[in-house]
């Protein structure tokens, strides 16, 4: 298929989508958000007065749903290589995930403290050569796992998207090494031709 076939399937399909059109009435910045509350649904990982680390958190369903569950008591800290526009009680730092310098503006905004749970929606820009981005995709999955390792106190939980394929299984040993259990999340509004799966490490050790 060309380029703009491409192109013009993604936008009939973007516009035609339950989740595009659900998030437009509940007032969430994007589709992802439905991904989130279903895995919450199932794992009950968002408590009131909860600490939450949010990677990759543009445009920020997730931020949004996280705060709305964590309440007033709680706090959600989001990261993004992009601009977000503000959300009331979200605390936001701009700058790449691979950088030193972010990681530190970002966990000085925690004061010392350790997050309740970590979620890492992050995808890096897709460069079109699988092997590139899978491997890319991993580099930030270690990266949010080594976080983990850091900032997430022992027995929070971690949810973070992967991406099937090389790479993935070394990445599940890694996370079973850290966590006492390690499942996997399709969630419906995930779409089924994305072979992107959610990993949720339950427990750190
Ligand atoms: C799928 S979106 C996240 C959607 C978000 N969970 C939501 O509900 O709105 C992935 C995000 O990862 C971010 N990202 C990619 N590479 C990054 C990096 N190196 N550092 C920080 N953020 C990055 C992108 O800018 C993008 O906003």
């Amino acid at each position: 298929m060309s380029r703009t076939k491409t192109s013009k399937a993604w936008l009939q399909e973007h516009v035609n989508d339950h989740y595009v059109h659900q998030a437009q009435k509940d007032g969430y910045r994007s589709r992802a958000a439905y991904k989130l509350l279903e895995i919450n649904e199932k794992d009950k990982l968002l408590k009131p007065g909860y600490w939450v680390a949010d990677l990759g958190a543009a445009p920020g369903s997730w931020s949004q749903v996280a705060k709305r569950l964590v309440g007033q008591q709680g706090r959600v800290f989001a990261l993004d290589i992009l601009e977000m526009d503000p959300l009331p009680g979200v605390e936001f730092v701009q700058g790449d995930f691979r950088e030193e310098e972010t990681l530190t503006r970002f966990t000085e905004l925690l004061q010392g403290r350790l997050v309740d749970l970590a979620i890492c929606d992050i995808a890096p820009n897709i460069s079109g050569m699988a092997v590139i981005d899978q491997a890319r995709s991993f580099h930030l999955c270690e990266l949010a796992l080594d976080f983990c390792r850091d900032y997430l106190k022992p027995g929070g939980h971690f949810l973070v998207k992967t991406f099937q394929g090389s790479g993935y299984t070394e990445f599940i040993q890694q996370m079973r090494s850290e966590f006492a259990s390690v499942l996997t999340r399709k969630p419906a509004a995930s779409r089924d031709r994305s072979n992107e799966i959610y990993l949720l490490g339950k427990g750190k050790k």
